[in-house]
């Protein structure tokens, strides 16, 4: 941020990073005329076409024979410090530095004249002939407020024909919208909540670390419904009154909405939001904002990692443990660990919150390495829920059923109170598995080695990798016998099923992420169910995270075990964190809340801590587990998934390069072994895992090794996963 940027004079040559999956930059000479920056976005020559790249170094001697920069664009060169952040990235996950650069380019602006867009007013007397819907229209617009059309459609519920006759009939004017506004300026002291005494002392020392201007990270350890989110937003309000910028990460933007809502309550505004799914001139806007350090809070999902921010001055990473800011395809970047990396380069404080921390967060923090702060207590005296099993083994419900008659009888209680339940099962669709009474066929994905999954509500057969789709036919296509399809096991609307036939009475719901209506609808529900519409609610796991209901108060947990048993390192902690949020939704409004898991296996040790309510015991055995195995955070950890369109062929290519492997000291190479999803996509897929001591330079063995390997010939791919999170 600092560095003088360097000026390279014509007649000399630069090296341009170009944005596609290259790990090189190109040499190219400077025109007579042209004076460059590093970090200038420039066009170049690239075989038969032109493309756009960043000067990413100065060239070595005279450019002779060298093809020559075209020209610099008219945009904003890439900072220094966004362009350490891409080398580091790069150097660390093993990816195309281009490909790295493509995450911080900003695209070259869109010059087609942006359209206006249109709202109405009500000006004039309303038309001789009058229908209900044209009276809700007019109803809906009075007070003459300018209304976008669709919005002023929806809020009278009429079609966007019956405000065009109002207009027509001149009864509404169309004027231009203002432009919403991108970046209002929060105000940090819009208003400011009653800490308790625990929460201050936590926010002291989180503003004091923004006051320090200096790098450094702080895990922010509160169970649930302690108020981290109040406690952290002390440190943005700080960090606006010293005019510098925040960035907010957040692990899925689609569940934000309270989030935002929370965030207008305390600074008066809503932040700048950054995901895939802001787009076109909205997207350029805040990008621009951000660059000029005018939007003074941004709020997004790991891609915001890499903007242009003027002057960072804190990033908080909000829920760090959570699986989703590990990015799988492209670059496999974790964006918590980037996010310190980010706030290095930046010398920004750090905040990652949790109420279940990674073990990696908390051992950096227990050696000293993070500032640990805690929040054992929930907000305003309440308390957290008191758990309890269910052990299935004797409490077993009838075939084609999976509550309990403990939880039946819980769920009984809380209806005749008039208080909301929980049910929890991270299945998404009607059940798992389809299989053929008669003959025994289960329904596989054409593409992956894996069971479709029944989805009723859309009528059809889903693969969850590939998302191949077909028709649920009334016939096996094996043996064709008619109406011998069964399903096998629960999912959410499976269990949905269930709730309505023990409970009739009840309105229940599922959320569920992979219903019509997207993000919108979810929001509507969620809030809904906030306002207590709702009796029984039935979810996956994203209703696990963050939500405050406040009168929810009890959760069931209807498959306790499920995560424990997959062959992933992080099992037991996913578990453990999933089933401490999700458990974690009961009793956050008056009443007390409890929480009520079903096992067959009630002696696991993850149960049994998460039942002693004392995490430390968790995270005590884990750590020596860890520890035992070399694993993470003891150890290191890559992952080389090695594919094609054939076996044989991912298979020899695995092998080759598994023979070039050396194995020093404290490196060992596992594998090759079939991925336990070995065919993703048409693909077969074959895996090598590297684990290695602390000491060893993970990302410097890796490069030596693939330099002196076989080249991937023919529809061979290698990807190379640093810190791997999915051993799929
Ligand atoms: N000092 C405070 N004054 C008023 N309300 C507060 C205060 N602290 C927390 N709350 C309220 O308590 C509830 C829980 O707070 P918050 O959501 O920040 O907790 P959390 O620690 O993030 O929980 P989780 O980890 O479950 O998401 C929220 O409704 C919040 O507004
Ligand atoms: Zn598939």
């Amino acid at each position: 941020m600092n560095e003088q940027p360097i000026e390279l004079e014509e007649g000399g040559t630069v090296d341009v990073l170009i944005p596609l999956g290259l790990d090189q930059a190109y040499s190219y000479a400077v025109p007579a005329g042209l004076v460059l920056k590093l970090g200038d976005v420039v066009q170049v020559p690239l075989g038969p076409r032109e493309t756009t790249g960043v000067v990413w170094s100065r060239g070595a001697g005279r450019g002779g024979n060298l093809k020559r920069v075209t020209g610099r664009l008219d945009m904003p060169p890439l900072d220094p410090a966004l362009m350490k952040l891409v080398d580091w990235v790069a150097w660390y996950t093993l990816a195309p530095k281009g490909s790295v650069l493509a995450l911080a380019l900003r695209r070259p602006p869109d010059d087609t004249p942006e359209r206006p867009r249109l709202g109405v007013r009500l000006v004039g007397a309303p038309p001789a002939r009058m229908t209900p819907a044209r009276m809700r229209a007019i109803a809906a617009a009075e007070g003459g407020l300018l209304i976008a059309k669709s919005a002023l459609a929806e809020a009278a519920s009429v079609s966007a024909a019956v405000i065009d006759s109002l207009v027509d009939a001149g009864t509404f004017a169309v004027e231009p919208l203002p432009r919403d506004a991108i970046a209002a300026l929060p105000d940090p002291d819009h208003a400011k909540p009653t800490l308790s005494e625990g929460q201050s002392s936590a926010a002291a020392a989180l503003v004091a670390s923004v006051q320090a201007n200096g790098f450094g990270v702080t895990l922010l350890e509160g169970v649930t419904g302690s108020g981290k989110t109040e406690v952290y937003f002390e440190a943005v309000a700080e960090a606006i009154r010293q005019d510098r910028q925040s960035l907010i990460l957040m692990p899925e933007i689609a569940l934000t909405a309270q989030f935002i809502d929370r965030f207008e309550a305390r600074f008066g505004v809503r932040p700048g939001l950054w995901h895939s799914a802001v787009t076109g001139r909205k997207r350029e806007r805040l990008q621009a904002a951000i660059a000029s350090g005018e939007a003074k809070v941004v709020a997004g999902a790991r891609s915001a990692l890499f903007l242009p921010y003027r002057t960072l001055g804190l990033i908080v990473v909000d829920e760090e443990h959570e699986a989703a800011y590990k990015q799988e395809d492209g670059v496999s970047y974790h964006a918590r660990d980037m996010a310190v990396v980010r706030g290095r380069i930046e010398n920004a404080p750090v905040i990652l919150t949790s109420a279940t921390p990674s073990l990696e967060t908390r051992i950096n923090a227990e050696r000293g390495r993070y500032v640990h702060l805690k929040l054992p207590e929930r907000f305003g005296g309440r308390q957290l829920p008191t758990l309890g099993l269910v052990d299935l083994r004797r409490d077993k419900p009838e075939r084609g059923r999976w509550i309990s008659d403990a939880l039946v009888k819980a769920i009984q209680v809380n209806l005749e109170a008039k208080e909301q339940s929980l049910l929890f099962l991270n299945r998404r669709g009607y059940a798992p598995l389809t299989l053929c009474r008669d003959c025994g066929h289960r329904f596989q994905c054409p593409n992956c080695s894996a069971w479709l999954v029944d989805h009723r509500f859309r009528r059809a057969l889903v693969c969850h990798h590939c998302g191949h789709v077909e028709r649920r036919p009334h016939e096996c296509p094996a043996c064709h016998a008619p109406e011998s399809l069964t399903a096998c096991g629960p999912g959410v609307e499976r269990l949905a099923e269930e709730v309505a036939t023990r409970f009739p009475q009840a309105r229940s719901i599922v959320l569920s992420s992979d219903f019509p209506g997207g993000t919108e609808r979810l929001k509507q529900e969620l809030m809904a169910v906030a306002e207590g519409e709702f009796d029984i609610v039935i979810g996956t796991q994203l209703v696990a995270k963050g939500h405050n209901f406040p009168g929810m108060t009890l959760v069931g947990v209807i498959d306790a075990d499920l995560g424990l048993t997959s062959g992933d390192p992080r099992a037991a902690e996913r578990t453990f964190q999933v089933l401490r949020q999700v458990t974690g939704r009961a009793g956050r409004g008056e009443k007390p809340g409890r929480a009520l898991l079903q096992t067959h296996d009630p002696g696991h040790p993850v149960l049994k801590a998460l039942i002693s309510g004392d995490p430390e015991r968790f995270y005590a055995a884990e750590t020596a587990s860890r520890e035992a195995a070399g694993l993470p955070p003891f150890g290191r950890l890559a992952g080389l998934i090695i594919s094609a369109n054939s076996q044989p062929e991912s298979e020899s290519h695995a092998r080759a390069l598994a023979r070039c492997a050396e194995v020093p000291e404290g490196v060992f190479v596992l594998g090759p072994a079939e991925a336990p999803l070995a065919v993703l996509r048409g693909r077969h897929r074959m895996r090598l895992i590297v684990k290695t001591t602390r000491d060893v330079n993970l990302q410097d063995y890796l490069r030596a090794w693939l330099k002196r390997a076989p080249k991937p010939k023919g529809s061979v791919r290698v990807a190379v996963d640093v810190d791997p999170q999915s051993f799929l």
